[in-house]
C-alpha cells in the first residue's frame, strides 16, 4: 500500500451534488487532490493512467457545471474515467480497479447509475450521448447529454455517422472533444493534423452568441480569434460548423476557470448540438508519466515517487513479439508483404515490423473497418497484406471481412491478437468470437496457435498462401519459451498434428490452450487413463482424417478452445454429425460459457470459465464413462 495522499477537500465529496457546496478555488484544490488520488490508486492497481490524468479538470467542471446522473455524461473508451469513478461513490473501491471482483477499467452500466453507458471500445459516445438526448426529447426523464470522446477516438467513422445525424437533428447535446494529440501511440491522419491546426495556427473561435457571455479575458480572446478565422478562411468554419454543431474552442482543458465558464454558458445557451474543444495534456500533471513516450497510456503498478513500474520479468517472448518478428522475417523474403494496425502499433507487434519495413507498415488510425477494406484493396493488387488486430477490435470490421474480402475471395492475412481472454481489461475485450464469426465464412482458412512456434509457422503458411483469407489467431502474453526455429515452416492447410497417442481419450486442442490440455492429461494419466493430445492447427478446413481416427479409436473425445460457443467445437460436431459419426465416440465441447466473464487474472477467468485443466480432465473422465481410481482429480 502506497502513502495515501492528503485530500481534505476531496474528502468531502462522496457524490457529485456534494460539488455543489464548493466555489470555484474550491473545485481547483480538488482537482489537484483527486490526481493524487488517482495517481495513488493507480499505483496500486496499475491502469490507463494517462488519459485518466488528462481529465480531471474536466471531470471536475462537468459533475460541477452538470447535474449527473440526470445528465448524462458519456466518456468514449471509458478509460479516462478513474477520476469520475472517485467523484461518484466509488472511491471507497478505487483501488480494487481492474481486479477480480473489483471496479472495472471502464465505465459500466450495472455497476454506477453514473456510468449511463458502458464502453471500452472506442468511438461510440456520440451516438450514445445523441440517443439519451433524442430519449430526453421524446419526453423520458433524462437531462443534458454530454459525450467526451478523444482525439484518438474521434478518428474513427462511427463518430462522423453520429455528429452527420446529430448535426441535421440539431437536437441540444454536448460534444466535448478531449484533445491531448496522442492516441496510444502519437496519433495519424488527416484529422489529426487538422486538429492541430485548429490552436497551432490562430484559427481559435468561439461560436456566436456564447462569447458575450464569458469573463472579460477569454471572451476578448474570443472575439479576437473570429476575426482571424474569418479572415484566414473567407468566413468558412471549422468543420464541426459545417457539420451543424457550435464549434467552441480550443479552451485550455486544464484552467479550471476557462472550463467551467465556457460549460456554464453553453449549458445556458445552448440549443442545439455543441462541440467545445479542451486541449489537455495525456497524463497531466504527474511528471513521469508527461515525460513518457506512451504518457502511461496504460501501466503496471507502479512506484509514486519514481514513477518505476513493477512488471514482472517475462520468461518467454510475447507472442505479440513473435508474430512482429516473424513478420520481418518473412517480408525479406517477399517485398509484398506490408502490415496495417488500426492505432495498435506496440499492441500488435506491427511497430517491430514497422522499424524494418517503414514504407510497407501502415498505421490507419481507430478505423478497424477501413484498415480490413483498406488491405482488400491491397489484396486485389496482388500485394501480400497483414491486417493484426485484436480480436475483440475486429469485430467492428465484420461486415468488411464478409463482403470485401471473404465474398471476393481475396487473400488477406489477418493475424488476430488478443484471442481467449485478456485479464484486467475484462469482458469488452477478451477475443471470445473469432473463431465462430470467421469459420462461419465460405472461403475463410482460420488457424490457431498452439505456442509461439506454431505461431511462426503459422505467419509463414498465411505469407505463402494465396487462394483466399486466412486468419490465425493468438493470445496475450507470453509464449511457452520454446526455442524458435529460424523460420517458420509452411503448414499444410487443414492439418492438424497428434502432440501424444494414447487409447482411451483424445483432447483434441484448438490453440493455446495445449498447455492447459497437457496438464489436463497428466491428471488423467494420474488414473491410468491412457490419452491422446491432439493439436487441431485449423478450424478451417478441419482435419476430418484426423478427427475421423480419433472419433474411431478413443471412448471419448473432448474439444478444447479458448473461444466462445459456436467455434471450433461447432465445426467438429457438425462435420461429425454430417457424417453420421456422432455415435463412434462420446464427445464433448469445451469452450467458454454463454455469457461474459467478469475481469481477473487470465487463468482465474478460464477457471471461471470451466476450462481449467482440472475440468478438462474432469469432462473427460465423465465422457469416458470413468471414476477416479485414485486420488481426486487434482492440479499435478
Ligand atoms: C474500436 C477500438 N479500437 C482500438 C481501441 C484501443 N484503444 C483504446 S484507447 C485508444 C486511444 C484513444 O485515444 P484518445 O481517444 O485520444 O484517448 P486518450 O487515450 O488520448 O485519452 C485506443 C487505440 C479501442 N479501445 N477500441
Ligand atoms: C483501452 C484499450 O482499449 C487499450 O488501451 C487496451 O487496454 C490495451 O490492451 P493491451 O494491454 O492488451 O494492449
Ligand atoms: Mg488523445
Amino acid at each position: 500500500m502506497t502513502d495515501r495522499p492528503n485530500t481534505p477537500t476531496l474528502d468531502r465529496v462522496t457524490v457529485p451534488s456534494d460539488l455543489k457546496a464548493l466555489d470555484d478555488r474550491q473545485l481547483a484544490t480538488l482537482a489537484d487532490e483527486l490526481r493524487q488520488e488517482v495517481v495513488s490508486a493507480v499505483s496500486e492497481t496499475g491502469g490507463h493512467l494517462g488519459s485518466s490524468l488528462g481529465v480531471v479538470e474536466l471531470t471536475v467542471a462537468l459533475h460541477a457545471v452538470f447535474n449527473t446522473p440526470h445528465d448524462k455524461i458519456v466518456w468514449d473508451v471509458g478509460h479516462q474515467c478513474y477520476p469520475h469513478k472517485v467523484l461518484t461513490g466509488r472511491r471507497d473501491r478505487i483501488r480494487t480497479l481492474r481486479q477480480e471482483g473489483g471496479l472495472s477499467g471502464f465505465t459500466k452500466r450495472a455497476e454506477s447509475d453514473y456510468d449511463p453507458f458502458g464502453a471500452a471500445h472506442s468511438s461510440t459516445s456520440i451516438s450514445a450521448a445523441l440517443g439519451f438526448a433524442t430519449a430526453r426529447d421524446l419526453g423520458q426523464p433524462t437531462g443534458d447529454a454530454i459525450a467526451v470522446i478523444g482525439d484518438g477516438s474521434i478518428s474513427a467513422g462511427m463518430a462522423y455517422e453520429a455528429m452527420n445525424n446529430a448535426g441535421a437533428e440539431g437536437r441540444r447535446l454536448f460534444v466535448i472533444l478531449n484533445d491531448n494529440e496522442m492516441s496510444i501511440a502519437p496519433p495519424v491522419g488527416a484529422m489529426s493534423k487538422y486538429l492541430s491546426s485548429l490552436y497551432s495556427s490562430p484559427a481559435a473561435t468561439m461560436a456566436e452568441g456564447f462569447e458575450s457571455a464569458l469573463p472579460g479575458p477569454l471572451r476578448d480572446h474570443a472575439r479576437r480569434a473570429r476575426q482571424l478565422v474569418t479572415g484566414l478562411s473567407g468566413g468558412a468554419g471549422t468543420l464541426f460548423e459545417e457539420l451543424g454543431f457550435q464549434y467552441i474552442g480550443p479552451i485550455d482543458g486544464h484552467d479550471m476557470d476557462q472550463l467551467l465558464s465556457v460549460l456554464r454558458t453553453a449549458k445556458v445557451r445552448a440549443t442545439g448540438p455543441v462541440l467545445i474543444h479542451a486541449c489537455t495534456v495525456k497524463g497531466k500533471g504527474y511528471a513521469p508519466a508527461e515525460g513518457s513516450d506512451d504518457k502511461y497510456h496504460g501501466v503496471a503498478k507502479f512506484d509514486v515517487s519514481t514513477g518505476t513500474q513493477k512488471k514482472s520479468r517475462p520468461n518467454a517472448p510475447s507472442y505479440t513479439k513473435v508474430f512482429g518478428e516473424s513478420l520481418v522475417k518473412e517480408a525479406a523474403l517477399d517485398p509484398r508483404i506490408v502490415g496495417i494496425t488500426a492505432a495498435m502499433p506496440s499492441g500488435t507487434g506491427m511497430d517491430i515490423f514497422g522499424k524494418a519495413y517503414p514504407k510497407q507498415m501502415f498505421d490507419v488510425g481507430i478505423a478497424e473497418q477501413h484498415a480490413v477494406t483498406f488491405a482488400a484493396g491491397l489484396a486485389a493488387t496482388c500485394m501480400k497484406p497483414f491486417c493484426a488486430i485484436y480480436s475483440s477490435f475486429l469485430q467492428r470490421g465484420y461486415d468488411q471481412i464478409v463482403h470485401d474480402v471473404a465474398l471476393q475471395n481475396l487473400p488477406v492475412r489477418f493475424a488476430v491478437d488478443r484471442a481467449g481472454l485478456v485479464g484486467a481489461d475484462g469482458p469488452t475485450h477478451a477475443g471470445a468470437f473469432d473463431i465462430g464469426y470467421l469459420a462461419a465464412l465460405p472461403n475463410m482458412v482460420v488457424m490457431a496457435a498452439a505456442d509461439e512456434v506454431e505461431l511462426m509457422h503459422m505467419v509463414a503458411t498465411a505469407a505463402a498462401y494465396d487462394d483466399g483469407p486466412i486468419a490465425f489467431r493468438y493470445p496475450r502474453g507470453e509464449g511457452e519459451g520454446m526455442e524458435m526455429p529460424e523460420r517458420g515452416e509452411v503448414l499444410e492447410i487443414g492439418k492438424g498434428r497428434i502432440v501424444q497417442s494414447g487409447t482411451d481419450v483424445a483432447l483434441l486442442s484448438f490453440g493455446a490452450h495445449l498447455g492447459e490440455v497437457r496438464k489436463a492429461a497428466r491428471m488423467l494419466e494420474a488414473q491410468d487413463v491412457s490419452v491422446t493430445i491432439a493439436d487441431a492447427r485449423f478450424a478451417k478446413p478441419l482435419d476430418m482424417v484426423m478427427i475421423r481416427q480419433l472419433m474411431k479409436s478413443h471412448d471419448a473425445v473432448i474439444t478444447v478452445e479458448q473461444g466462445s460457443v459456436g467455434g471450433f467445437g461447432a465445426m467438429v460436431l457438425q462435420a461429425l454429425a454430417q457424417e453420421g459419426m456422432l455415435m463412434e465416440a462420446q464427445l464433448r465441447t469445451m469452450t467458454l460459457p454463454d455469457r461474459f466473464i467478469d475481469q481477473a487474472a487470465p487463468d482465474a477467468m478460464y477457471a471461471d470459465a470451466g476450462l481449467s485443466a482440472v475440468d478438462i480432465a474432469a469432462t473427460a473422465m465423465e465422457a469416458a464413462g470413468l471414476e477416479a481410481t485414485k486420488t481426486p482429480i487434482q492440479a499435478q
